[in-house]
């Protein structure tokens, strides 16, 4: 394990140090980091869950061989833009994925058709049983009554036990399909493309998990009593063909009333969609204000600007209460149709059927359980038509999950090799594998590993034009060219809006080139997938995030769940300058950080970030700003960090101090999306051009 730190030493990393390195798991380093007991290590504790793995795609397998030299010739044709090798959006949510959840619980869905079964005999058996007893009460039946008593008896007791069994059994049922599916979305979410996330807010997606999904699990969960779904539906099923038993010329009355109950209800409800959908609507827009306002909050304060928060979040608040009232009402002019046609059933039934009793067509029993069946068809009715209603919402929820994450928005590259790496940890992978992108995939593959290109390889950014999917008609990089040399630092400075952070955006590989191609050791990025990728590249921008977890846990973040020590921990800190702080903190490592890092300064978060960095010893180094925001004190503490984290390593650093950039082996001079000058420091004073000019305000990266 000594030897997994050796990049942290004052020598030049050795090259391919990642295939030596074995990090222990978050929870073996939880045991053996003694000083660290409390590591909840909440992030890969669902990496141990042993789920059979769902979907398993076969690319490297199946895929015809594959020629790198392709890539060159004919960019367009690996760009993600190129949608014609997917058929077609794939949903999230079909009955196809429900029913492969459901299937692995064959034996349980048994038990509740059986059960399901069981109680609605129960149910209906218990108006027949009714007219019995009031024959006998007449002395129109020669049966004894404790015998018929004891009948009912058993009725009663074994109808609850039979519902415990079917309610029980279906929430199992449900809860597991619920937790696959909503484990599924997430990870579906987080493997599509970054523009994605450029285009939907965090409260929308964050709705499709919550109240969305919460939609779907309530139509089994609210819809498991006696008076509704399934069990409704069954009694309805049950009664009517009880009731064409009983007699074949009332039953077809009362039957055709309730299909009338059905029909108009249902007409009903259709109209009813648009409101539905508004109150969704504005329900998620409630939620995006107050999540909006409240991660926003010292902003907020600082610009006074409560009052308008306030009033914003009130103008949804009357909107949703309106709407709300609006649907109240539509509820119960339900409730009121459906109640006022079965009254107008039993009223038919009374005048039909009093007539046929009085000229002895039929019996008073009869006419008794027909009496009870049609209060069980009252409840039963409105139980499946209120599951309806229920319905109609769940598949809108579902509706509006489907349309966000529709397949052909989902990042291949990335989702590939993380559905790879999910087999291999036993967790249910996530992306049905086509043949269409199974190819695209394994067309994909680089022959070379991408860690050891990037440690002995340049970096080229050969004629990139780049346009962010949202605005494609600005231009933000036009033809821009830049070589990053291998264990060199360059620096890229440029007016504001010149492209710099783009650059680095391309480099991370949260977008792809429009046109041009990023090269590691003349080998195209694009053919290794993006978590081969990520393991190369360590990102430190102006405000790194940390999660809500101990320091201990963010700055082992982002290893492979393998191993990482106590000791490697502390040594990555020391490097950052970060030790001294943190073992100032309440509980040193194990202290928690807040929201984001929230309960440390600027400096400390950044110094962190620097720890992670150099922990995760990725050949490419990018620092975007990353100083810029801390005072003198913490930026010489941080510049001192980052001197060592950048040492042998091929460095890109975007920073408008001069101090910061000077020393760097080549300047990048960024103007309009291209390189427009590239030299040291010293060269392009002497050119006397745009960064001389720069030089002279001070100001390398703003205007
Ligand atoms: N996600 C995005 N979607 C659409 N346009 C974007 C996005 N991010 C940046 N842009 C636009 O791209 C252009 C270049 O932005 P970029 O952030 O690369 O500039 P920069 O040189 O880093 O500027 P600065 O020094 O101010 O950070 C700008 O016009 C910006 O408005």
């Amino acid at each position: 394990m000594a030897s997994s730190f050796s990049h942290l030493s004052l020598s030049p990393p050795l090259p391919f140090p990642s295939v030596n390195l074995r990090y222990p798991s978050p929870l073996l380093l939880r045991r053996r980091y003694t000083s660290l007991p409390s590591f909840t290590l909440r992030t890969s504790s669902l990496h141990r869950r042993n789920l059979t793995p769902l979907f398993r795609p076969s690319a490297y397998v199946s895929a015809p061989a594959f020629d790198p030299d392709s890539i060159k010739e004919s960019d367009e044709e690996v760009g993600p833009a190129d949608q014609s090798l997917f058929p077609g959006p794939e949903k999230a949510i079909t009955w196809g994925v429900v029913w492969s959840f459901l299937s692995s619980h064959k034996l349980r869905i048994a038990v509740c058709v059986a059960s399901l079964v069981a109680c609605t005999v129960c149910t209906l058996s218990m108006p027949l049983f009714s007219g019995k007893f009031f024959e006998i009460l007449v002395g129109r039946r020669s049966e004894s009554l404790w015998s018929l008593l004891s009948k009912i008896g058993v009725l009663y007791a074994l109808e609850p036990i039979f519902t415990i069994i079917f309610v029980i059994n279906m929430t199992i049922i449900w809860e597991n399909v619920m937790a696959r599916l909503r484990g599924q979305i997430f990870r579906r979410i987080l493997v599509q493309k970054v523009e994605f996330f450029d285009r939907h807010k965090v409260g929308e997606l964050t709705g499709l998990l919550t109240s969305d999904l919460e939609a779907l699990k309530s139509i089994v969960n609210d819809n498991i009593s006696r008076d509704r779904g399934l069990r409704a539906t069954s009694e309805i099923i049950g009664t009517i063909g009880i009731l064409f038993t009983l007699s074949n010329q009332l039953a077809p009355v009362l039957g055709l009333l309730m299909v009338s109950v059905s029909a108009l209800v249902a007409i009903f409800k259709r109209s009813t969609v648009p409101t539905f959908k508004s109150h969704a609507i504005i329900q998620a827009s409630m939620s995006d204000s107050a999540s909006e306002t409240f991660s926003a909050i010292r902003t907020v304060r600082s610009f006074g600007g409560e009052k308008k928060q306030i009033s914003l979040f009130s103008n949804l608040v009357s909107a949703y209460q309106k709407s709300g009232t609006r649907l109240g009402s539509l509820k119960s002019a339900n409730e009121s149709l459906t109640r006022v046609v079965v009254y107008i059933s039993l009223l038919a039934l009374y005048i039909l059927g009093g007539a046929k009793v009085k000229s002895g067509e039929l019996s008073v029993g009869i006419m008794t359980s027909f009496i009870g069946y049609t209060f069980t068809l009252t409840f039963a009715v409105q139980g499946a038509v209120n599951t309806l209603g229920d319905l109609r919402v769940t598949l809108a929820a579902v509706e509006r999950i489907n349309s966000i994450l529709t397949a052909h928005e989902i990042d291949e590259s990335l989702a590939y090799g993380l559905n790879k790496e999910l087999e291999d940890s036993k967790i249910e992978s996530f992306h049905r594998t086509n043949g269409a992108n199974t190819y695209y995939m394994a067309a994909l593959r680089s022959r070379s590993s991408c860690g050891s290109l990037a440690w002995s390889g340049d970096i080229c950014l050969e004629d990139v034009y780049f346009s962010y999917p949202l605005r494609s008609d600005v231009g933000v990089l036009n033809g821009l060219n830049l070589n990053l040399e291998c264990g060199k630092i360059t620096a890229l400075v440029g007016p504001s809006g010149a492209g710099k952070s783009t650059v680095v955006q391309l480099l991370a590989r949260f977008y792809e080139p429009t046109r041009g191609r990023i090269t590691v050791a003349g080998e195209d990025i694009r053919t290794f997938d993006k978590r081969e990728w990520a393991r190369a590249v360590s990102l430190v921008n102006q405000d790194p995030v940390l999660f809500s977890v101990s320091v201990g846990e963010n700055i082992a973040y982002g290893l492979p769940d393998e191993e990482v020590s106590k000791d490697d921990i502390i040594k990555a800190a020391k490097a950052a300058n970060a030790h001294e702080f943190i073992i100032s903190l309440p509980q040193g490592y194990d202290t928690l950080v807040g929201e984001r890092g929230s309960l440390l300064s600027g400096g400390q978060r950044q110094r962190i970030a620097i720890a992670r960095a150099l922990l995760k010893n990725a050949p490419i180094l990018i620092l975007d700003e990353a100083t810029s925001a801390l005072d003198a004190t913490s930026e010489k503490l941080v510049q001192e960090a980052l001197n060592h984290l950048m040492k042998g390593r091929t460095s890109l650093v975007i920073a408008h101090r001069l101090s910061t950039v000077q020393n760097a082996h080549q300047i990048a001079l960024c103007s309009e999306g291209k390189v427009a000058e590239l030299g040291t420091h010293l060269e392009l004073l002497a050119k006397k051009g745009q960064y001389a000019a720069l030089v002279g305000t001070q100001r390398l990266a703003f205007d």
